[in-house]
């Protein structure tokens, strides 16, 4: 028999897009049924688009079977399966601008008027079809495979958010409607299950829409019942009646009927304001309760959809826009020790490298044994790890269906890697192990001297975590961080690290004396995190800088005070606005210890600055009030403004909240700038900033004499300055050190 051209596939071809739809049928299977996925969904959609790649070079492969004509779902046999009064589709989706402006052109040109886009978030949730009969709630299906859903009544009827009866005084209810939504899992509470369950020894969920999807198809409703499912609302399939002749009019009508719908969805004329609105979330994805993995872009007035139409699996007149994955999955090789610079042991991941939310990541730490055990995760493990945004990434938890026995498993090491010091719990009842060898272990020394460079710290450029091991190793010529100050040419001539070829210093030697040289002149708060006393990070730092103004102020009270009474000293210092028990606790004990407290004396006698200067003639204009400044300005840099607001007794705070008295924006200003249009908090330019410090509240535009906010409501608004101080922002909090070692 003689073959057309078309039919004439090679034969590889044709096994690797069968393999292809097996296997995606395998995820799908995982993934919809299970809740349970053992791939990413970048690997799934990766293969997704491989086989859509295929079957349209050689059309012949395509058959109504295939994974990419259906929609992705199927039913178990745990839930009675009801056919929906009308189906249920998926989406397509588009991964970039270009792709979006394609499906754009498309549906104008099909549309063949002025298209308007209605733009929402893609909940990254479990889609579920609500029937009101008479306005009252009859059932409610999963998506199943879009024909077919599993009935879930009982268990949607547990989500306080679905009304069982719609409301008909502002519109009358259509005798029968069909509501499509998104059940989702607040991100919130996402964590606080996943310990659960790893706590049971169970898989935790990948993530939140895993977890929601789990939560909702539980046998016994009363388990969904305990589970913080919320929903939102967004699509009407048949209906008898409905006065709408948009979509966007369709969601108020939805409202008024008592059915929870998005209030973040915007309608736009054009693809830019749509590519926009895309733009905005990716960078606001975490300030939403739900997950999102995308924006979902639709056609919204509905003769143009109706024009549009749908294939086998997707509407024409809709398309999701699809962030990257948070969650990947990737192996774990080793779990390693670091001990941090005040002595903590912590224990990390090493892992199979894997690109997650923009960047690779190898390393994760897993805090302390008790976590490690609590994560149930063994060395081999194929394990799920997340990486929101900016977050430090983390390790969710072992997918456990896949161990073939050769994984083992991590135990603490009982004595210090780094100086062999038997380690130990500080008190009683501590979770963190620590090397009580604070002085010369060679693990702590490097990271505390490698602290004292970082930017909240001395911001010394030359000095990163390679230098700071060569200088502690070469002979003599630092002993700890108390000699750091009187490091000068000749001793630096002994570092090769720190020399050229013909024995001179190197550009970069040069550069750490210039540095040294700079940092000796920093403002006080910043000599106190350099000091690596337990807990003091660049707020309560900036507190006690603000408060005492000086070392000798605070040495007077923590070491002068405290050895007449401890109890009082502790009491005085930790009234400091932002600066607790805990704080003042540590700062007393770090200077009862000898050698600790000659750093700050070794320090000062090698001319570092051990007091702020204080403008003690600055009119306190701003008295309890609290600014925030975001962008650059002309005339001060970050700290010089920060220092402008203190001292006139104002609060230089790090977020905007209802109580910021006002916002200075400079150049380039984050997001900082929106959120206060948002809550009409006065934005400023640097001009409007100069008034305030001189004037007070009275030169704010339209002012009324200002509330004063209340200090105890805004513990954490002191002195943090947008983005220049990213430690104090990062989730390793004030002078905690964990996770895996520093690099440079
Ligand atoms: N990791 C895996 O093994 C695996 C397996 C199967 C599917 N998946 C993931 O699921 C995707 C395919 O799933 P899908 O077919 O459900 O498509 P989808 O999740 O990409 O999009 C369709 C769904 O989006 C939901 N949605 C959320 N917000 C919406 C809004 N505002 N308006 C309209 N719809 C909204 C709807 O419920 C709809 O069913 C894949 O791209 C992949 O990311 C992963
Ligand atoms: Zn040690």
């Amino acid at each position: 028999m003689s073959q057309t051209p078309t039919t004439d596939v090679p034969d590889d071809v044709r096994a690797r897009a069968a393999a292809l739809a097996e296997e995606l049928r395998r995820h799908q299977f995982s993934y919809y049924v299970r809740d349970s996925p053992t791939v990413g969904d970048d690997e799934y959609d990766a293969l997704f688009r491989e086989l859509q790649a295929l079957e349209q070079a050689h059309p012949v492969l395509l058959s109504p079977e295939s994974p990419t004509q259906k929609v992705g779902g199927t039913f178990s046999t745990t839930f009675d399966a009801v056919d929906h009064p009308s189906r249920m589709l998926s989406l397509d989706n588009v991964f970039s601008p270009e792709e979006l402006r394609e499906w754009g052109a498309r549906a104008v040109a099909a549309a063949g008027e002025d298209v308007r886009y209605l733009c929402e978030l893609k909940i990254d949730g479990l889609a579920v079809n609500l029937v009101y009969v008479d306005g009252v709630l009859e059932r409610a299906l999963t998506r199943g495979d879009g024909y077919t859903g599993e009935d879930i009544t009982l268990n949607v009827r547990t989500i306080g958010s679905v009304p069982a009866r719609l409301r008909h005084e502002d519109a009358p209810v259509p005798a029968r409607l069909e509501v499509r939504g998104e059940v989702f899992f607040p991100v919130e509470a996402f964590a606080a299950l996943n310990a659960e369950l790893t706590e049971a020894g169970r898989s935790p969920f990948a993530n939140p829409r895993n977890a929601a999807a789990g939560s909702l198809r539980q046998k016994d409703p009363r388990v969904t019942a305990r589970r913080p499912l919320d929903m939102r609302v967004h699509g009407i399939g048949v209906h008898d009646g409905l006065a709408a002749t948009r979509q966007s009019e369709g969601y108020d009508l939805l409202r008024a009927w008592g059915l929870p719908t998005a209030d973040s969805y915007r309608v736009v004329d054009t693809l830019a304001e749509v590519e926009e609105y895309v733009a905005h979330y990716a960078e606001h994805r975490h300030d939403v309760v739900h997950e999102i993995d995308g924006v979902v872009v639709k056609v919204d007035q509905l003769s143009l959809q109706r024009r549009l139409g749908s294939t086998s699996r997707a509407p024409r007149w809709a398309t999701a826009y699809k962030y990257p994955p948070e969650e990947v999955r990737t192996r774990l090789l080793d779990i390693q020790v670091n001990v941090g610079r005040t002595g903590r042991v912590t224990p990390f991941a090493v892992m199979e490298p894997v690109l997650v939310a923009g960047s690779t990541v190898g390393m994760a730490t897993l805090h302390n044994g008790d976590e490690v055990r609590r994560k149930g995760v063994l060395i081999g493990d194929a394990v799920w790890i997340r990486k929101a945004g900016d977050v430090i990434p983390e390790v969710l938890g072992p997918v456990v269906e896949e161990r073939d026995g050769s994984e083992r498993k991590f135990t603490m090491p009982t004595h210090c890697p780094s100086c062999g010091t038997a380690l130990a719990h500080e008190r009683e009842g501590d979770v963190d192990l620590r090397c009580p060898n604070r002085r010369t272990c060679p693990s702590q020394l490097r990271e505390r001297v490698f602290h004292v460079a970082g930017r909240a710290a001395f911001d010394i450029e030359a000095l990163g975590y390679e230098a700071a091991a060569a200088l502690l190793q070469a002979d003599g010529v630092l002993l700890d961080e108390g000699d750091l100050f009187d490091l000068d040419e000749e001793r630096l001539l002994r570092v090769p690290l720190f020399t050229n070829q013909s024995g001179s210093l190197s550009a970069n030697g040069r550069r750490l004396l210039d540095n040294l040289d700079a940092a000796r002149g920093r403002p006080l708060w910043r000599t106190l995190v350099a000091l690596s006393v337990r807990h003091v990070g660049p707020t309560a730092a900036r507190a006690l800088a603000t408060r005492y103004g000086s070392m000798d102020a605070l040495r007077a009270v923590a070491v002068g005070r405290a050895r007449e009474d401890r109890e009082a000293a502790v009491a005085e210092l930790a009234a400091t606005d932002g600066v607790g028990r805990v704080i003042a606790e540590a700062l007393v004990d770090w200077f009862a210890v000898d050698w600790q407290a000659s750093v700050v004396d070794r320090w000062q006698a090698a001319g570092v600055r051990m007091a702020d200067e204080r403008d003690a003639s600055a009119p306190r204009t701003l008295e309890g009030l609290s600014v925030v400044v975001t962008g650059s300005l002309d005339g001060f840099s970050r700290d010089e403004a920060r220092e402008a607001i203190l001292a006139r007794g104002g609060k230089a705070a790090g977020s905007v909240s209802k109580k910021t008295t006002a916002v200075v924006v400079g150049d380039n200003p984050g997001s900082k700038a929106a959120r206060a249009e948002e809550l009409g908090v006065p934005v400023l330019d640097e001009d409007g900033f100069r008034r305030l410090l001189e004037q007070g509240p009275s030169s704010l535009p339209g002012a009324e004499p200002t509330e004063v906010p209340d200090a105890a409501d805004t513990p954490d608004a002191v002195g943090v300055l947008d983005g220049a101080d990213a430690p104090d922002a990062a989730p390793a909090a004030d002078g905690v050190d964990e996770g895996p070692p520093s690099t440079s």
